[in-house]
């Protein structure tokens, strides 16, 4: 069985060698797995526990790249597929520590995790998995809005089932479209979990404990809201736990958030109180903060644990 099963975005991070200058500049670059669903299978593996990504990518180099990325982190790629002429996206982007990390998505003419389409989805496995994670980016398009929604109901609503409100502007005609979307999601879904930048998306408001609150009220059980270098805030209908940073020199931000997410699963799976869980996805994100990849940089339990 199954313990983490994402689904949605896959790409090639082609990230620069060289820090605190632009594209314009850059001379080398790094080759890793990026996506976000993809990096929070890819985390979830380097803690032990089994995990899968529904995805697509181009019928190309790049795309075979992913599957051998996959498989050398652990994560299962039997539900990852290629699409005839479209090619696997590349995400550059630039390295500006402590806080400015501006990415450029090469998905055009149009992702192949986008073309995820209803009628092709494992959903023996998306009703059996131990937990479920899918973001706001898949709903962005069609027919993987669809495609989402199709597994929400198959799922229906199993714990975990967890949405991630990742929200990138690019992907979208206007935040209000995102929020259309995001609000139809959160009823079939127990789990929500975004940055602030994210959470004001979906609830209108950036003010964390207002927009845990109306998280809970959309219908999720527990709310996270991730809040960078300022640590995170978890509410359930019964506790609101605030955890602070754990202090680290950053060198790339770009990954903490699915590095967090990978570890708030595997929280999650273990049944741990909402506090150790969230302590130890706050310590997991702070980790990849200060590495310069993402998928590469996921943690282990036991490299959690010494920093915890
Ligand atoms: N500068 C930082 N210092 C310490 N922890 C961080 C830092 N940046 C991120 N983290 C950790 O990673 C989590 C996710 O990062 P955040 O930037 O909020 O999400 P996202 O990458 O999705 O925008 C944070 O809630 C925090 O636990
Ligand atoms: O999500 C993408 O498509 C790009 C990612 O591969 C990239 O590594 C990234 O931005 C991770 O996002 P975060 O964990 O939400 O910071």
């Amino acid at each position: 069985m199954i313990d983490v099963l994402t689904m949605g975005r896959v790409g090639v991070d082609v990230y620069p060698l060289q820090v605190g200058v632009s594209l314009r500049e850059v001379e080398t670059f790094g080759k890793y797995l990026g996506g976000s669903p993809t990096n929070v299978a890819v985390a979830a593996a380097r803690l032990g526990e089994r995990s899968a990504v529904i995805t697509r990518t181009g019928a190309d180099p790049f795309g075979a790249f992913v599957h051998d990325a996959l498989r050398s982190y652990g994560v299962d790629d039997s539900f990852v597929t290629s699409v005839e002429g479209l090619p696997t996206p590349v995400t550059f982007c630039e390295i500006r520590p402590p806080d400015d990390f501006p990415l450029y998505f090469y998905r055009f003419p149009k992702a192949p995790d986008l073309v995820i389409r209803p009628d092709e989805l494992p959903v023996s496995e998306i009703r059996r998995a131990r937990l479920f994670w899918a973001t706001v980016t898949g709903l962005s398009e069609e027919p993987s809005r669809t495609a989402h929604f199709a597994a929400w109901r198959a799922r229906e609503r199993r714990p975990h089932t967890v949405l991630d409100l990742d929200y990138r502007p690019v992907f979208w005609g206007s935040a209000q479209d995102a929020m259309h979307q995001v609000r139809k999601a959160l009823g079939h879904v127990t789990v929500a979990v975004g940055n602030l930048d994210e959470v004001e998306v979906a609830t209108g408001t950036r003010e964390p404990y207002a927009a845990g609150k109306a998280l809970l009220e959309a219908g999720v059980e527990l709310a996270v809201v991730k809040q960078g270098g300022e640590g995170v805030l978890g509410m359930t209908a019964t506790e609101t736990i605030a955890v602070p940073p754990v202090e680290v020199e950053v060198v790339n931000g770009l990954g903490a958030g699915d590095a967090f997410g990978g570890a708030l699963c595997h929280g999650l799976l273990a049944g741990w109180p909402l506090e150790r869980t969230l302590r130890f996805a706050n310590t997991a994100g702070a980790i990849v903060a200060g590495r310069l990849a993402c998928a590469p940089a996921m943690p282990t339990v036991e490299e959690v644990l010494a920093r915890g």
